[in-house]
């Protein structure tokens, strides 16, 4: 079972830390991560606190994120709480505080993207030069020449490629959503749903979908495009109130009908969407 702990909870043991913020674990991450027990993460992201301070919006909440982890061999998903006092350390005094004196990171494991520290000024490259402990810089992996990130996969996402951006996640998108009070509609089995502003939406159209483990029909209507309001056609009665997790596997958010299911490589497949995988 992993464990979600607060930085100023870890208890003093050597790890190998994998460092980033990682929304969705794509296909990129799981490189950077691979051979570590650690992931090292932020909340709120950190693009919410610096910058314009705009937060993209979430391919995948932190128990999601844990989730995915936990199934790729990772014990412990440590947070570091992101706020303008942390956005201004320096990278030599990150690294002393939370590397070498929390963690007791014998590897930390990065890509070549990453940056941390006041302006971002830390790099792997200064990382690797501290020498307390080993750095190992992932391979940057893309799919058809296009570099794997999370930015891409949004943009896909909102565009309605579902197949596309399941290529680059390596699992199916999911979107988080509450199910609406009100009646259910026995003769079409529709259940009213509120997406959840803050996942990456897709535009209006109709999405093949699974939740529970159990395959659907989501329905985003043109009027609905801000507010998140949708329905899915389930055949499995859900309770009002209820807070589900909608997994995206196919759809192209112009068509009537669903696009035939994305097909992933078994490797791939986790969680509730296991069965849908081929
Ligand atoms: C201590 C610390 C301070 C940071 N300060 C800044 C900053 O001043 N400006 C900035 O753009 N990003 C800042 N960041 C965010 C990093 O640029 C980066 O987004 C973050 O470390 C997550 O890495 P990732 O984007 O590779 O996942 C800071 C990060 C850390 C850990
Ligand atoms: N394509 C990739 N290949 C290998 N490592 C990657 C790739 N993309 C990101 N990483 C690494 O994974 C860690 C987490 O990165 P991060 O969360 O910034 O991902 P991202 O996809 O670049 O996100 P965003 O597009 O939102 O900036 C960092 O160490 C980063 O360098």
């Amino acid at each position: 079972m992993i464990a979600i702990i607060s930085l100023d909870r870890v208890r003093p043991r050597e790890r190998r830390v994998a460092a980033g913020f990682f929304d969705g674990i794509h296909i990129g991450h799981r490189s950077t991560i691979k051979g570590c027990d650690t992931v090292l993460t932020f909340d709120p992201h950190p693009r919410a606190v610096v910058g314009t301070a705009v937060a993209p919006k979430h391919l995948s909440t932190l128990a999601h994120r844990a989730e995915i982890l936990e199934s790729l061999g990772v014990r412990e998903l440590v947070v570091i709480d992101f706020n303008k006092s942390r956005s201004r350390q320096t990278p030599d005094a990150f690294t002393q505080e939370v590397f070498v004196d929390a963690l007791r990171a014998t590897h930390v494991h990065v890509g070549a993207s990453f940056r941390f520290g006041f302006k971002a000024a830390g790099t792997p490259e200064s990382l690797a030069a501290d020498g307390r402990f080993a750095v190992r810089v992932a391979r940057t992996v893309s799919v058809d020449g296009e570099v794997v990130s999370s930015t891409r996969i949004r943009e896909l996402i909102e565009r309605g490629d579902v197949s596309r951006a399941a290529s680059l996640l390596g699992s199916f998108p999911e979107v988080v959503a509450t199910i609406a009070p009100g009646e259910r509609c026995q003769a079409t089995t529709r259940t009213a749903v509120r997406l959840s502003t803050s996942s990456c939406l897709p535009v209006p159209g109709r999405y093949g979908c699974v939740v529970n483990g159990v395959a659907g029909v989501l329905t985003i209507p043109e009027a609905e495009r801000l507010v998140g309001g949708a329905t899915i056609d389930h055949p499995v009665s859900l309770p009002a109130g209820a807070l589900i997790r909608i997994q995206l596997t196919s759809g192209s958010g112009v068509s009537q009908r669903p696009a035939p299911p994305v097909v992933l490589p078994a490797e791939f497949c986790h969680g509730p969407g296991r069965q849908s995988c081929s």
